[in-house]
């Protein structure tokens, strides 16, 4: 079972909030365009993301299709979406632990679930960054992925999103 550590919870916020300070100053966003302004947009982003990890598990609900699923591109999405989670959570004022209890609780909940069809309907459904941060964990552990995994491909990820940026991509 993955569980998210406090430590790992910080870095993440942390490297997030560089990577967002560092678009905010580019395309001179106050702190109030992105606390409010732009949330319908980091909505669409989240949700855009979450879709796209969904359609690489496709293994989990494509019952018409055998080819096998490819793990880089699952975990390349995974962390798109903590991207934007991360993004999204850092707008609120409460400490990881805070954060970290509220997926546990969602955790839980999805522990009475029946697959991870429901699973993946739910995050797809979901507003709810924690319910979609839960069940984005327990898949990535259905494949086997680890806490380091995701770190690794999370600080790919990051280093990418800044070259991208000093590219203007
Ligand atoms: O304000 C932003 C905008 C984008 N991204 C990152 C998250 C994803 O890893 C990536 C998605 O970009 P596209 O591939 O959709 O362009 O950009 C951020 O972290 N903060």
């Amino acid at each position: 079972m993955i569980k998210m550590t406090t430590e790992l919870f910080n870095k993440f916020a942390t490297k997030q909030e560089e990577l967002d300070r560092m678009i905010r100053t580019k395309f001179n966003f106050s702190d109030d365009d992105w606390d409010f302004d732009l949330d319908t947009k980091h909505q669409i982003a989240l949700k855009v993301e979450v879709a796209e990890f969904i359609n690489n598990c496709y293994d989990l609900w494509k019952y018409w299709k055998q080819k096998a699923v490819n793990p880089d591109l699952i975990l390349g999405e995974a962390v798109d979406v903590i991207h934007f989670i991360h993004l999204i959570l850092n707008k609120r004022q409460l400490s990881a632990e805070a954060h970290i209890a509220h997926i546990i609780v969602e955790r839980v909940r999805y522990a009475s679930r029946m697959s991870y069809a429901d699973i993946l309907d739910d995050m797809l459904n979901s507003s709810d960054v924690y319910e979609i941060y839960a069940g984005l964990l327990l898949i990535l552990d259905h494949y086997s992925f680890t806490l380091e995994d995701i770190e690794q491909a999370y600080d790919r990820k990051n280093a990418e999103n800044h070259a991208r940026q000093e590219r203007n991509y």
